[in-house]
């Protein structure tokens, strides 16, 4: 099984996160909070509550564990393509894998990556979502005083499954959205480069940064759900599960609600997945 893969989705991957993290702060709070009145609103309260600091709470722990998902992704996704067409990374510029091949191992990549995603991404919106600013002298100390103390907390208060929180609604946002996210990124590249030729950065950036915007396009309905599975019991009312969040949501805020988050997340996406991919393509291209 080639590694490269792996430690090549990683580093990708942890670029892509310190770059997206501020928009992915917003996004959290613009979903499962209802006291802002937009983006800018969001973006104001947050920095004049909590100073820059806050668009980067729960930052250092995404870094050392989601960008290890990331690696999960690339590498799964990379190794099914090779399973399902016997044909390495460096091959397949000139012998194209077909885009029901690529769906397929990109489903199968996205099916993986969100189970081991599920308990790191609890604890990152759970974070993200606290609005304290930082420990002042007599304010009411935040809820979790950090990653550990969160997943502790968690651990103590509800077992091993409270940290599998939302993980259903993320595994159905992920495996489709996935497969998507690399059809694209294939069907971009191959319209901007010729033949056998390996596409240039720019292709790279532009078709990275828009398997970004569609894949989270069509993940924001069940990121919007899942981020609420996530927070039910703390900020957010209680469900009785993964349905009764989906229409008591729509009964009370509208269709309107799927769709929170949408232009942040697509904002967010572009850079965060154009740099993604191409320090993926560069790292890869260089080890040979
Ligand atoms: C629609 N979905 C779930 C995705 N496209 N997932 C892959 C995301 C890669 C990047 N770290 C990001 O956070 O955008």
């Amino acid at each position: 099984m080639p590694a490269e893969e792996f430690v090549a989705g990683w580093i990708s991957g942890a670029l892509g996160l310190v770059l997206g993290h501020p928009f992915d702060t917003v996004k959290v709070r613009l979903q499962t909070q209802t006291t802002y009145r937009g983006i800018v609103d969001c973006m104001v309260k947050t920095y004049r509550h909590e100073s820059l600091l806050g668009f980067f709470k729960g930052m250092s722990f995404p870094i050392a564990s989601i960008s290890v998902v990331n690696s999960v992704l690339f590498g799964v996704y990379s190794n099914a393509l090779l399973a399902l067409t016997a044909t390495s990374h460096q091959e397949r510029r000139a012998q194209p894998p077909s885009y029901t091949h690529v769906f397929i191992a990109g489903c199968t990549g996205g099916f993986l990556q969100a189970y081991c995603l599920a308990p790191f991404d609890l604890i990152k919106v759970r974070l993200q979502n606290q609005t304290e600013p930082r420990a002042k002298p007599g304010s009411p100390p935040p809820r979790y005083r950090g990653p550990i103390h969160c997943a502790a907390s968690i651990f103590q208060a509800e077992g091993p499954r409270g940290l599998f929180r939302g993980a259903w609604a993320l595994t159905l946002r992920d495996t489709p959205t996935l497969g998507i996210y690399f059809v694209t990124y294939e069907w971009l590249c191959r319209q901007f480069t010729p033949d056998g030729q390996n596409p240039s950065s720019g292709t790279v950036l532009v078709a990275g940064g828009f398997a970004g915007i569609i894949s989270w396009v069509a993940a924001t309905p069940l990121d919007v759900i899942k981020s609420r599975m996530q927070m039910a019991g703390l900020k957010q009312r209680a469900y009785g599960g993964l349905l009764d969040c989906i229409v008591s949501s729509a009964r009370q805020e509208g269709l309107g609600v799927f769709f929170r988050g949408l232009t942040i997340n697509s904002a967010r996406a572009f850079p965060v997945n154009a740099i993604t991919f191409l320090s993926y393509e560069y790292l890869l291209l260089s080890w040979g």
